[in-house]
């Protein structure tokens, strides 16, 4: 059954084309991973399948109908990037108001508990340290017992401890039935979570696989030299920038490459090879005229 979809979706914001075409099927029991650098499109995707933008093209579902309707948004759990509440309202307080607007709610103590803010309930939010008040506003995404919840970038700001409470959350309620969608600029992060990646460069789907396959996409690593002369034809090479008298090489194996560098018998000088960032790893791997390496 599918639970949020979007079809050939395009979103503009004056100039700017956050998204463009871009398909996403998230089926009910899925666990599903948005990963893309800064300013991919993730938000405004997510923001369109929960129903707070419209799309300038193409259509939006959720639960097989429009994410603008109440009924429909019930059975949605959301915590967006950046989340207020009112500084004067207890932990407690903030969970009752929300679970008012459901039918089913959490029990607030097993929430809290699962969140790891038992003991701040009586606390007034505003006397939260920041990773706190980013739990309570995760917590509160669950509150309604949601067939979906959606988490844009949930462990931004949170500790090693707070990040481990959340993961064990989400797999709780993903263990139960629960489907999930979630937004990182880390593989790591989706990776202990989700078996399904779906990747966003510049409003466009890069990919949708399994992590395994998009690891092999975003393991590249970047081998740089300086040579005198031109370089002979290296197996595994993915891409290739001249910048600056420099040859810097993508490969998704560094160490073969270096073999193979030092086995061509070229001179080259000052090797460095160090991983790229995700948006060097999609720039070079799509830019026009460089190997295919996503098909
Ligand atoms: N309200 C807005 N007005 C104008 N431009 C916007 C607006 N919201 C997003 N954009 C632009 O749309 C593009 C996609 O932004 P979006 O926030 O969806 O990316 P993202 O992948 O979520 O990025 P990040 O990881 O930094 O949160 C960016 O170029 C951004 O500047």
């Amino acid at each position: 059954m599918i639970l949020a979809h979007a079809d050939q979706v395009s979103r503009r914001y004056g100039d700017v084309l956050a998204l463009d075409r871009v398909d996403l099927t998230v089926r009910a029991g899925e666990l599903v991973g948005l990963l893309g650098p800064n300013g991919a499109g993730k938000s405004t995707l997510i923001n369109l399948l929960v129903g707070l933008r419209r799309p300038s093209a193409g259509r939006v579902e959720l639960f097989g109908g429009d994410p603008r309707d109440a009924a429909n948004r019930r059975r949605l759990g959301v915590t967006p990037q950046e989340t207020g509440m009112p500084g004067t309202l207890r932990v407690g307080e903030v969970v009752d108001f929300v679970a008012a607007h459901y039918p089913d709610p959490l029990p607030r103590a097993e929430l809290l508990d699962r969140f790891g803010l038992a003991a701040q309930a009586r606390r007034q939010t505003g006397g939260l340290s920041g990773g706190q008040k980013r739990r309570l506003a995760l917590a509160l995404a669950f509150v309604g017992r949601p067939r979906l919840v959606v988490l844009d970038e949930p462990t931004t700001g949170l500790d090693v401890e707070a990040r481990r409470d959340l993961w064990e959350a989400v797999r709780a309620f993903h263990a139960e039935g629960g489907t999930v969608l979630l937004t990182s600029h880390y593989l790591e992060e989706i990776e202990a979570l989700a078996q399904r990646v779906v990747v966003i460069g510049q409003g466009r789907v890069l990919a949708d696989d399994t992590v395994a396959a998009i690891r092999g996409i975003v393991g590249v690593r970047r081998v740089s030299v300086t040579v005198d002369g031109p370089l002979p034809a290296l197996p595994g090479i993915r891409g290739v920038e001249e910048a600056e008298g420099r040859t810097h090489l993508l490969t998704g194996d560094a160490d073969q490459l270096v073999r193979d560098l030092v086995g061509s018998g070229v001179p080259f000088r000052d090797l460095e090879v160090r991983p790229t960032s995700l948006e060097e790893a999609f720039l070079t791997i799509t830019a026009p005229g460089s190997a295919p390496a996503l098909g």
